[in-house]
């Protein structure tokens, strides 16, 4: 089994310094409780910062080995660290910016030297202890630099990037001046998981307009290495919340909670102190329904619960100041000698206190205006495993929403919904909200942390399984050396190669790749060798390939086979006609006119719509819109549809690369036969050659090729190998 190696900026143990003594407390917040919820038995280090600026070394050792008995490594922070990299750029920069509060986001080329130093430092911290087969899981928005960080040091070792925040579109992400470093720090890493489907679209999308990285379906290449981004909803470990092992009656606050709520309808409602929870408007909605609904006066209190949180930071302390006056208000406005409206504690609780709460709470509010997931929602849920009575009113803008659709769904923002959703809550039957919690306990229990994070290290390793069998597939040194004395002992070679994406590399302007000289003496070269045959099999226009290469002693199939050159004349595939241009062009015309930046190439005996330096998206759109037509024309009219890379070819069915490649294996006892080609339409060329050829895809896509190489320059250099015998 591997060990895992977690890295987070807070490690699920808080030191805090009273009277001079160092106490050890259970950190707050989603992470922490969630991670500590994993399963114990699977070996595992844990490496974060212990919550608490410790300057002495020799405390610093005491701490050491403390934590080290629960496999917990410390990485302390200066005082300056923690101001300019936790306070500054983690929370002032990226927590307000990726929660789309870009009103808070702080532009501060200190805080980002901080950000970067301090990810450096737990990089130090984290090198020294990886073994080359654990598996690395990093957490969250503090560490965004570090997988990168530690790819470096470990090419191969397999890391997992965790964000437990939102990851905002790409329009806001954008506006980040650190953005590029940012992405490709996470993208040093090899799985990358969110909340949400919706985060994980965003951070696509980032990649591919910031960093140029495509993807397929998740699945993107960053040089050679294949990454998987993809949705892990993070539970909650069920049992602990629904059966949880303490005595509540032996509990004095636990008691006093239970008092409170006698004889009331008790809302509850949970967070740390933070402007991403909506408590301001939670508490506004709730004088809003008050002034309502009097006849609930004396009948409903809201407990609210707020667990103080990075209090250094200005918009805290504000937001502190605004919900003591909200709170004072209402209680000032509604109160009475024997009812309270607004119960507010400004502390954090212990478990069976938290437990007594949510049992008690016959709704929840959890209303925040961006959350990543919000574990809160999800314990209340499990909490009502026994009795099966309560009503989560929920947050659009949690990602538990996604999963708790039987909550009342609300918009944080509209308060009218947010009053209507508390009266539905307490007129609601006992059946209505005994079915709606079942639905979602189901969910919960099988949708646990364990499930969570069993999922994530199962792909994890079936990801490193196909990133080895990339590997393997990719022509080892041996495979090359049998490849090159087959070539030597050969007296009739063939060798068939594609020209874009194989010989040189790819170009926005399809014009502006010719050949250079290196690759032109490379060809001619190998084409003067008299056992040689050399073929370029393109989908380029014959006029080009004539006007590049005519010159040098080799053949050629251009148009993806329309024609062919074997002598001096260039020779037409007998089966061609051109009568249904006429048709296809207007359609294609009208590709263009809505889309600046398209444009029609017409060859001989095909036409291609072009859409390789517009966002892919809209191309993928209009090709889309227009397959229909397409279909409908091709079909009477006997062509093929091909979709190549950011381009679509109409031509004549049953022509193509493989059908030209026939006329050289035909009448030629081939003694040593090499393909090499790099997109789809060359898997026709792999398709129709015998099974002793070499046949070599570029790039890491699938292929029925029996090998592969990752990019031109390693095609040359092949090339040039066979060139020296
Ligand atoms: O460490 P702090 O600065 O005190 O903040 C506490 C944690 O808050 C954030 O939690 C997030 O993760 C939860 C679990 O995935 C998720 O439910 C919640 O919506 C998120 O806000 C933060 O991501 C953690 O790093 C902090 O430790
Ligand atoms: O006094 C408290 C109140 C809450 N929590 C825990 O803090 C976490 C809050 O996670 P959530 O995902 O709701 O929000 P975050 O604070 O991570 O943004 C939950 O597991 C709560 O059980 C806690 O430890 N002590």
């Amino acid at each position: 089994m591997p060990r895992l190696v977690i890295i987070s900026n807070r490690l699920p143990i808080t030191i805090n310094r009273k009277d001079g003594e160092l106490h050890y407390h259970p950190s707050a917040g989603g992470l922490a409780t969630g991670l500590n919820s994993l399963d114990q038995s699977l070996e595992r280090i844990w490496i974060g910062w212990p919550g608490q600026e410790v300057n002495d070394p020799e405390e610093q050792e005491v701490i050491r080995q403390d934590l080290l008995e629960e496999g917990l490594v410390p990485v302390f922070l200066t005082q300056q660290e923690i101001s300019l990299y936790y306070e500054g750029f983690s929370n002032k920069t990226i927590w307000p910016h990726f929660h789309y509060f870009t009103q808070y986001t702080t532009y501060n080329d200190e805080y980002w030297e901080a950000y970067q130093q301090a990810n450096r430092k737990f990089a130090d911290a984290t090198i020294p202890l990886i073994r080359p087969d654990d598996l690395v899981w990093v957490h969250d928005y503090q560490l965004m630099l570090l997988p990168a960080m530690i790819r470096q040091a470990f090419p191969k070792v397999s890391i997992g990037f965790f964000l437990h925040i939102p990851f905002p579109s790409y329009e806001v992400f954008r506006v980040l001046p650190w953005r590029k470093e940012i992405l490709e720090g996470v993208l040093g890493a090899d799985q990358i998981g969110f909340h949400t489907f919706n985060y994980m679209r965003h951070f696509l999308s980032a990649s591919y307009r910031i960093a140029g990285f495509e993807h397929n379906f998740g699945k993107l290449t960053v040089g050679n290495r294949l990454i998987n981004v993809d949705v892990f909803p993070m539970g909650i470990d069920y049992d602990k919340y629904a059966f949880p092992e303490i005595n509540l009656n032996g509990d004095d606050s636990s008691f006093s909670i239970k008092q409170l709520a006698k004889g009331k309808k008790l809302i509850i409602s949970i967070d740390r102190l933070d402007y991403t929870k909506g408590i301001p408007n939670r508490l506004l909605t709730f004088e809003k329904f008050l002034k309502k609904y009097p006849e609930y006066h004396r009948k409903v209190s809201l407990m609210m619960l707020v667990v103080p949180s990075r209090a250094n930071v200005d918009q805290y302390q504000e937001l502190k100041e605004q919900v003591d006056k909200l709170v004072g208000n209402i209680n000032g406005q509604f109160g009475t000698f024997d009812w309270t409206p607004v119960q507010y504690f400004y502390r954090s609780l212990n478990f069976s206190e938290l437990i007594t709460l949510y049992q008690e709470g016959d709704i929840a509010l959890i209303t925040p205006l961006r959350d990543g997931m919000n574990l809160v929602a999800k314990e209340y849920v499990a909490s009502k495993e026994k009795s099966k009575d309560g009503v989560l009113i929920l947050s659009e803008m949690a990602g538990a929403s996604n999963e708790l659709m039987d909550a009342l769904i609300v918009n944080p923002q509209d308060a009218n919904g947010i009053v209507d959703a508390i009266h539905q809550a307490l007129v609601m039957t006992e059946h209505e909200r005994r079915w709606r919690l079942t639905n979602m306990q189901e969910k919960l229990k099988k949708y646990n942390v364990r499930h969570w994070a069993a999922t994530f290290f199962k792909e994890q390793k079936k990801l490193m399984e196909k990133q080895q069998d990339q590997q393997t597939h990719q022509i080892s040194a041996e495979e090359r050396e049998q490849l090159i004395s087959k070539y030597r002992t050969a007296n009739k070679r063939l060798l068939m190669l594609d020209y874009d994406g194989t010989l040189m590399g790819f170009h926005n302007d399809p014009q502006a790749v010719q050949p250079d000289g290196e690759l032109l003496d490379l060809l001619q070269q190998l084409a003067e060798k008299e056992e040689n045959q050399v073929v370029v099999n393109s989908g380029r226009d014959r006029h080009t390939l004539q006007e590049w290469l005519g010159h040098l002693p080799i053949q050629f199939a251009a148009e993806h086979g329309v024609w062919v050159k074997k002598d001096k004349d260039w020779e037409i595939n007998s089966s061609l006609n051109n009568k249904w241009k006429k048709e296809i062009r207007p359609v294609l015309e009208n590709l263009v006119e809505r889309t600046p930046g398209s444009f029609i190439e017409e060859k001989d005996y095909s036409v291609a719509w072009h859409y390789r330096s517009i966002d892919r998206d809209l191309g993928e759109k209009r090709v889309r819109e227009f397959r229909d037509v397409l279909l409908y024309l091709t079909h009477n009219l006997d062509l093929q549809v091909l979709e190549g890379n950011k381009v679509v070819e109409i031509k004549n069915a049953g022509v193509n690369k493989g059908k030209a490649t026939d006329l050289w294996l035909n009448g030629t006892d081939w003694e040593f036969i090499l393909a090499i080609g790099d997109d789809h339409t060359d898997e026709d060329i792999f398709k129709v050659l015998p099974d002793s050829a070499f046949t070599i895809k570029v790039g890491l896509d699938r292929s029925i090729a029996n090998y592969s190489l990752p990019g031109v320059s390693e095609v040359r250099s092949l090339l040039k190998e066979i060139l020296a015998q």
